[in-house]
């Protein structure tokens, strides 16, 4: 069943283009029109075949489009949406892929001055650490959570047309409120890649540390993999999140400098404790899952 007669992708990079590949895969959408600021980036995308058409100015983009999706960073959202807004067709739907939630909110609540009932904040829990449209593809969200977080002003007609966008992209689509979101993403996704990046910049700012990495194994490679991810988006992220991510990181803190204190007091057993603990909860909850 068709979910828009024309889909603008704002941020034609791995979320958008690989949407906008999982919708024409479906057959789920008519044209599709991408927008992003570099039109090589743009002209590969249309050589891709990822979208029909591409514009450089977010107005041009959602001209005429029934369902829009912002896919940029969380920086740029808000300039993007006051770009767009003057454009928006009546019948539009407007959704989001933000990996915070609460920041897209005051967002549209600053361009709109309120927050408009078509507006549907979403975020899908799957991803990679590359970047671009190339790094696209249209499997991305199969089995993934996709996670939508209306508030009192959404039209619940609007919250079903973008779970049936999700759904024709193999996503699972969930709601959940949206301090609830960030608290739960700051725990899950912000903190490990904040982790993963302090570690693999602690060792590279150590004497001989070409030593280090050529002596870095299979572990080392799987912790840090998001590391490599895109320092823009992730600054934006924790930013955008900083309050819940705060929270976290004081709470990690705090737990890894009793880890310390039982390295330094020989306290095997609240080490033994620990990874007893940690081992017992991957292997319950993580291990074997479905997507993201
Ligand atoms: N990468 C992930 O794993 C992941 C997962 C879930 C959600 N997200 C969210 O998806 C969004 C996009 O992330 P991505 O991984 O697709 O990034 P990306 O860098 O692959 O794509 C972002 C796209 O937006 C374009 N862009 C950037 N600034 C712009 C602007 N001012 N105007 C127009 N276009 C602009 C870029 O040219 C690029 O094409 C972010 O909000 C991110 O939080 C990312
Ligand atoms: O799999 C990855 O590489 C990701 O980073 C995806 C990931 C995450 O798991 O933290 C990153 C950002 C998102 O908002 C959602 C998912």
């Amino acid at each position: 069943m068709a979910v828009a007669r024309r889909l603008a992708v704002l941020g034609v990079g791995l979320i958008g283009g690989s949407l906008a590949r999982a919708l024409r895969r479906a057959e789920a959408v008519g044209e599709i029109v991408g927008c992003g600021r570099d039109p090589a980036h743009l002209a590969r995308a249309v050589e891709l075949g990822v979208v029909d058409r591409a514009e450089t100015d977010p107005a041009a983009a959602v001209a005429g489009a029934d369902l829009v999706v912002l896919a940029v960073p969380l920086g740029a959202m808000r300039a993007v949406l006051a770009a767009a807004a003057p454009a928006l067709a009546a019948d539009a739907v407007v959704t989001d892929v933000g990996s915070a939630k609460a920041s897209v909110i005051a967002d549209a609540r600053a361009v709109f001055g309120r927050i408009p009932r078509w507006f549907v904040p979403g975020h899908p829990i799957a991803g990679t650490e590359r970047s671009g449209v190339e790094a696209a593809f249209a499997e991305l969200f199969e089995d993934h959570r996709v996670l939508l977080t209306p508030v009192a002003e959404t039209d619940p007609a609007a919250v079903e047309r973008v779970r049936r966008m999700w759904e024709a992209a193999g996503a699972v689509v969930e709601t959940m409120e949206v301090a609830h979101h960030d608290a739960v993403l700051a725990a899950t996704s912000h903190l490990p890649h904040m982790l993963a990046y302090a570690l693999v910049d602690a060792l590279a700012r150590l004497e001989g540390h070409e030593e280090i990495f050529r002596y870095a194994a299979g572990g080392f490679r799987d912790f840090t993999r998001i590391a490599s991810s895109d320092p823009v988006m992730w600054h934006d992220i924790c930013l955008a999140n900083r309050e819940a991510l705060l929270g976290m990181l004081r709470r990690f803190q705090a737990d890894l400098a009793r880890l310390a204190d039982a390295v330094e007091a020989g306290d095997g057993e609240t080490l033994l404790a620990t990874f007893r603990r940690a081992k017992a909860a991957r292997d319950a909850h993580v291990l074997g899952r479905g997507g993201g």
